[in-house]
């Protein structure tokens, strides 16, 4: 699992960690890998380190002091350092004193006209941000921000030291400019906005360093990703006792006359979810049949259709008439039940909080906010808090889909899914997932499980089609993906 923490469980590690170590040595710790970090870089752009140049942009806070101390080791190897402060009355003392010691300058931000400003980062090859780590509040402040943009408008690559200063660490929120960083050096943890979009995608490669505090983080993190190795050893596998029945069945209530493709994308991913068999139940049965041959088809609703070990429904339904129905008919059935896209309108938290077995939500940012009441874009500004919100208020399981996605129970870590890309908003590839996590759930799965291997699945099947990939050949490429992780 790679894990992340809140701030607040950070600093708490962070207090006990300092208490048995000698004065200093935490951010010794922090600026020797810092510096590390920066020499790799400077050296793949320019092959050795003497007479590069570095700029450390220095806040007030123990960020600024990480930036001194490391901008201090590099002096020492012989990069001309240029330390721009923000509060020069209140940058690290010790820091600022190791960086004077070693050759570097330093420079009040007030005090240096834009022009030597922009003369400076013209000549730099790298830049180390420390502005603000996780004692960052609000987006940045007027100067601070000022500074940022004059930055990214140079163009030089960005070491961000532990966060990209503007960020917000706890639920990577991002209000106003941010410092968009090439490099994260994360210490000790991973704070969520590091995992979390929008913050996320401003921090570049994120690297986590080793600063002792590991042992002193509580076991359940905050949010938590599964890495390849995790999803690999829960793909469900048949057994010489296996038969079709015995692998899961997974009902499917998705299409209509009018979207009849969603039922084939839904039923592709289901084939490819680990089950033994696919029942559909619809419209669209001889679209289904021409494209998946091997599924159970049949034209009612799901009470009608025969027994299964769960259900998905939603992808498609559009304004078929029978919506209401095939809804209530999958929340009435006494198997788990992922549901999606049509099935998610006006669905009552109490009809889903009163169900006998688990149910797996998956909207995508629009359909959460219709969920609560809300914007869209305010979702998509506060994932986390928004897709915890959902499970709780529908006792759920729930599984926010877009740039990053999402998973929460109502209580425990939120799961993030690291194998996303951008090239999965294509129409479709939402059923395709319905689908693959439904099989999942029928397969045995929890659905927390089924629904992060299956947003794993996807994500990893998306980067194997070829570009640009549609939503049929992601469902292709799943068996490949499969292939891999069972080897
Ligand atoms: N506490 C520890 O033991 C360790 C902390 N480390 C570093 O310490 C950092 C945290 O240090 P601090 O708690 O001093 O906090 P920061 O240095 O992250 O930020 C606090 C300072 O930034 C200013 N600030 C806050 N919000 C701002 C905004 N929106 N715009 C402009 N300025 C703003 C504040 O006035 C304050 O002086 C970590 O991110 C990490 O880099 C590391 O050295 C590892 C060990
Ligand atoms: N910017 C993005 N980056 C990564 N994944 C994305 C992005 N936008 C959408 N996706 C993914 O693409 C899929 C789209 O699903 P959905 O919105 O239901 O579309 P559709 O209804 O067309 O199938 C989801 O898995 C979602 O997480
Ligand atoms: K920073």
């Amino acid at each position: 699992m790679r894990t992340a923490y809140r701030v607040e469980t950070v600093r708490a590690a962070e207090r006990a960690l300092l208490d048995r170590l000698p004065e200093g040595a935490l951010m010794d710790r922090a600026a020797a890998a810092l510096a590390a970090a920066c020499a790799g870089a400077l050296r793949a752009r320019r092959g050795r380190l003497a007479g590069a140049r570095l700029v450390a942009l220095v806040g007030s806070g123990d960020n600024g002091g990480d930036a001194l101390l490391a901008a201090a080791r590099l002096a020492r190897r012989g990069v001309g350092v240029t330390a721009v402060l923000l509060a020069p009355d209140r940058a690290h003392p010790r820091g600022l004193a190791a960086l004077r010691a070693a050759g570097g300058r330093a420079w009040a931000l007030a005090d240096t006209a834009p022009g030597a400003l922009d003369a400076l980062l013209g000549r730099a090859g790298l830049v180390l941000d420390g502005i603000t780590g996780i004692g960052g509040r609000g987006g940045l402040r007027p100067a601070a921000a000022e500074l940022a943009e004059r930055v990214e408008a140079a163009g030089v690559p960005v070491v961000a030291v532990d966060l990209p200063s503007g960020v917000d660490a706890d639920s990577g929120r991002v209000e106003g400019p941010v410092l968009p960083a090439a490099l994260t050096v994360a210490f000790g943890a991973l704070k969520p906005g590091l995992l979390v979009d929008p913050a996320r995608g401003h921090a570049g490669e994120v690297r986590l360093v080793d600063i002792g505090l590991g042992p002193l983080l509580p076991a359940e993190p905050d949010v938590a990703a599964f890495t390849t190795a995790e999803v690999a050893a829960l793909l469900p596998r048949p057994t010489g006792e296996s038969d079709k029945y015995r692998r899961g069945v997974l009902g499917v209530a998705a299409g209509s006359p009018r979207y009849p493709g969603a039922a084939v994308l839904t039923v592709g991913g289901a084939l490819r979810g680990g089950v033994g068999a696919v029942r559909y139940a619809g419209p669209a049965g001889d679209a289904v049949i021409a494209r998946h041959p091997e599924t159970l088809v049949s034209r009612g609703t799901p009470a009608e259709a025969g027994r299964v070990q769960a259900w998905a429904a939603g992808p498609g339904l559009g304004d078929d008439p029978r919506r209401e129905r095939i809804v209530a008919e999958a929340l009435a059935a006494d198997v788990p039940l992922l549901l999606d896209a049509d099935a998610l309108a006006g669905l009552d938290p109490a009809r889903v909080r009163a169900r006998s077995a688990p149910t797996l939500l998956t909207p995508h940012a629009g359909e959460a906010a219709a969920l609560l009441g809300t914007e869209r874009e305010r979702v998509e500004a506060r994932r986390l808090a928004s897709v915890r919100e959902l499970a709780e208020r529908f006792g759920a399981t729930v599984l926010l889909k877009g740039s990053t996605t999402l998973i929460a129970d109502p209580s425990g870590p939120v799961l993030v899914n690291e194998t996303g890309t951008p090239w999965l908003a294509t129409a479709g590839s939402g059923d395709v997932l319905t689908g693959l996590a439904g099989g999942l759930l029928a397969a045995g799965l929890a659905p927390r499980e089924a629904a992060a291997v299956g947003a794993h699945l996807h994500g990893l099947a998306a980067r194997e089609a070829a570009p640009p990939p549609s939503a049929t050949t992601v469902t292709e490429a799943l068996p490949r993906v499969w292939r891999r992780l069972l080897a």
